[in-house]
């Protein structure tokens, strides 16, 4: 799992185009522009599939810029024939008319007019299906604030190019903005005709185009007995859009101060339960059971479903088998609320801000429990990012409310400062920078599987990663070696202790599954993310010398290769030759002579885990028990349980150790991994198979017990394979 997969990193500026900062003199005539947009038209027609996926314009943030954050009123209108190549044109807007259909790719491509009659070619991206700008409709007349004009290829072919969704608005007809010529007045007259257009839209299930017919209807209403149920129609409508701030507030406006507005609060709960404000939406559920006392079988079910999501976010009670259960690669979205409580923000010694624990918590306890903020259903790692992405932006546009979550995250190094007005209304929309979002996705994002149970098992095609935003398990900062672990059911992510924690104590987490060894695994964290990592295990490890480091890591490359043709367990594996064998043991001992006693007395040896577990698996095949228990302990060892006996005779060890000892007394820098889990197991069958009947249940319950804290929830520690 990764927070992100290769989080970019902001390159060098693209080389500048000749014609930079100049209005070009040779571009296509009105009527080269028409002719071609016309057979790229044809062309899509001809070859995509109605409905289908839209690819999406994935941000480069060496490119970026800021979004607009000035109302079109503020700026200076200018003609398309002023615009410069290559130019970000500040301060200035354009008002222009629609003159074609848009041709649909991963923008929306259409021709423009101005009202000097000039024309050119305009490639609005990043709206979501929501908005009627992601169609551009022919007729429609749009303002784009503080324009930016491209070169699309060819020499004479130029576009005015909207990355920010903001950047463009939509303009009523009857705004007093647009210019005289390009005015059309209103298609329809009165409020009355607007509801009706907008029900005919409801009915073709255009909804967008329902939404802006019945807020030009409200437009002409005064009373508000009349408007009250044109609100109700555009909540309803925003519902189904998923655009949940709007549903409550028209669901709100549309009371009438009689019994019957439990109709309203009924709307008001359901949005507020789509914007996962379970406390809210239960107070407007009790509202409207009031109201209607006899309750109508649907609020008296959505009532019930609001409790059980206030119970979880208050108890952190999960059935997490039956969400697992539940799960298939169609329903990967868990109704259930996120149990936070015993987690808090504050600043941390190690970067801006933290998570911290509000009290005492033991190991494989839960640390806290959160549903995504957003996941797109998308486990194709090809489109993962993208999906996410487009989500962000899409939920930001329509749910300006989310930006107090989302936009707090922190974007990473922007070429620009954020202006403090990202997530704000301007021009009735919200302001929505996609280098900022795409800069918080790329620093902030998981990876997940559809199951971190299933992902531990052999057999799990673990290449299908969903990516998603976690907002608050964002805020937790990186370590090597962290005091707790995450697991994903679906869209959950359960994070649980994996030894003793204090209260008030800085949680962690690991970013990536980390790199043996500690020069490259901090490259790792300085290319992705911006920081060095400062915790036990790399400040501990940073005290060995250049040369034992470059020795351990030439002994580890050798071994490595060595043992790369030589699988002792799996596809490939045969039972390994006793040279073999030997020659990996040497190998092994000689590393493990490089990592010296007063650096890595207590401190994990993650160089010697993958050569303990190959010789493991080696000699397990051979039924050599007692090598099993000598070698699984090393791995247990080598992972930092410094607990674990490093003296393997068992008849020593059966009065007083204790396996599931190692996560709470092994100290705060030790590394809990499946690999861990897998080591007891084999410990637990090798003290079987040497008689060791009780040392053997007790390394299967520990066992049992860290599997719980790699998947969550499960204990069934044989899905691990053989
Ligand atoms: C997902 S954010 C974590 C929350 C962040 N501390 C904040 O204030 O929003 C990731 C960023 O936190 C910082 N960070 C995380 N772990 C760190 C660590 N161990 N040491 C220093 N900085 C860290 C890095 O700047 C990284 O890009």
């Amino acid at each position: 799992m990764a927070v992100s997969a290769k989080p970019k990193t902001i390159s060098s500026a693209p080389q500048k185009n000749s014609l930079a900062g100049t209005i070009p003199t040779k571009k296509l005539t009105k009527e080269q522009l028409f002719k071609i947009h016309a057979e790229h038209i044809k062309q899509q027609n001809a070859t995509q599939t109605p409905n289908g996926p839209r690819p999406v314009k994935q941000p480069n943030l060496a490119e970026a810029y800021p979004a607009s954050t000035k109302s079109i009123r503020d700026l200076e209108i200018i003609p398309l024939s002023d615009l410069s190549v290559e130019t970000h044109h500040r301060g200035k807007g354009l008002i222009v008319k629609v003159v074609s259909p848009p041709y649909l790719g991963a923008g929306a491509v259409s021709i423009v007019e101005d009202h000097w009659g000039n024309v050119d070619k305009l490639a609005i991206y990043n709206q979501g299906d929501s908005a009627i700008l992601s169609g551009v409709p022919e007729g429609c007349i749009v303002a784009i604030k503080e324009p930016y004009y491209v070169q699309n290829g060819a020499d004479n072919d130029f576009m005015i190019c909207v990355d920010h969704p903001s950047d463009v608005i939509l303009l009523r007809f009857i705004d007093s903005i647009i210019p005289e010529p390009l005015r059309l007045g209103p298609l329809l007259k009165s409020a009355g005709e607007w509801t009706t257009a907008g029900d005919q839209a409801f009915l073709q299930r255009d909804f967008p185009t329902a939404v802006f017919c019945y807020t030009e209807a409200l437009e002409g209403l005064e009373d508000h007995s009349a408007k009250a149920p044109v609100y109700t129609k555009r909540a309803g409508v925003n519902l189904l859009l998923g655009r949940y701030d709007a549903a409550k507030a028209d669901a709100l406006a549309s009371r009438i101060g009689a019994s019957t507005d439990w109709k309203a609060y009924y709307n008001a709960g359901r949005a507020a339960y789509g914007l996962c404000e379970y406390a809210t939406s239960k107070s407007y559920f009790e509202e409207a059971l009031k109201l209607n006392d006899k309750g109508t079988a649907n609020v008296q079910k959505e009532y019930e479903r609001v409790l059980a999501r206030v119970e979880e976010e208050e108890t952190g009670n999960y059935d997490f088998a039956a969400m697992h259960a539940s799960l298939s690669p169609t329903s990967v979205h868990i109704d259930a609320g996120s149990f936070l409580r015993n987690t808090r923000v504050a600043d941390s010694g190690f970067h801006g801000r933290g998570l911290f624990a509000t009290r005492p918590l033991k190991a494989g306890d839960l640390v806290y429990v959160e549903k995504a903020t957003l996941m797109p259903n998308q486990y194709d790692p090809a489109r993962a990012s993208a999906a996410l992405y487009s989500l962000m932006v899409r939920q930001l546009c329509d749910n300006p409310s989310l930006a107090d979550t989302m936009l707090k995250l922190y974007p990473g190094q922007l070429p620009y400062d954020l202006t403090g007005a990202e997530g704000s209304m301007v021009d009735g929309v919200p302001v929505v920078d996609v280098f900022v979002v795409e800069g918080i996705r790329t620093k902030n994002c998981f990876s997940s599987p559809l199951s971190t149970y299933d992902d531990t098992k052999p057999t799990y095609n673990s290449v299908c990663m969903a990516k998603g935003l976690w907002a608050h398990s964002s805020l937790m900062n990186h370590s090597c070696v962290p005091n707790t672990m995450r697991s994903f059911v679906g869209d959950m992510l359960i994070c649980r202790a994996t030894r003793d924690v204090q209260e008030g104590e800085e949680l962690f987490q690991q970013y990536v599954p980390v790199k043996t060894l500690v020069d490259v695994r901090n490259k790792e964290f300085e290319e992705g993310w911006g920081f060095e990592c400062r915790c036990g295990l790399c400040e501990g490890e940073r005290k060995s010398s250049e040369e034992r480091l470059k020795k351990r890591k030439e002994a580890m490359l050798a071994l490595e290769k060595f043992l790369d043709k030589k699988p002792s367990t799996g596809k490939g594996a045969t039972i390994v030759p006793d040279a073999t064998i030997r020659t990996v043991d040497k190998m092994m001992r000689q590393l493990e002579d490089l990592h010296e006693t007063e650096v890595y007395e207590s401190l994990p040896r993650l160089t010697l885990v993958y050569p303990c577990n190959w010789l493991v698996d080696a000699y397990r095949a051979k039924k050599q028990w007692a090598k099993v228990v000598k070698y699984s302990l090393k791995v247990l060892r080598n992972f930092g349980f410094n607990t674990a006996p490093r003296d393997e005779d068992p008849a020593k060890l059966t009065a007083d150790w204790d396996p599931r000892e190692i996560y709470t007394r092994s100290g705060e820098v030790s590394l809990m991994a499946v690999h861990v889990v897998a080591s007891l197991r084999r410990l637990a069958e090798a003290y079987a198979a040497l008689g060791h009947k009780e040392l053997a249940e007790r390394c299967g319950e520990a066992a049992k017990f860290g599997y719980t804290m790699v998947t969550g929830f499960s204990e069934d520690v044989d899905a691990l394979g053989q």
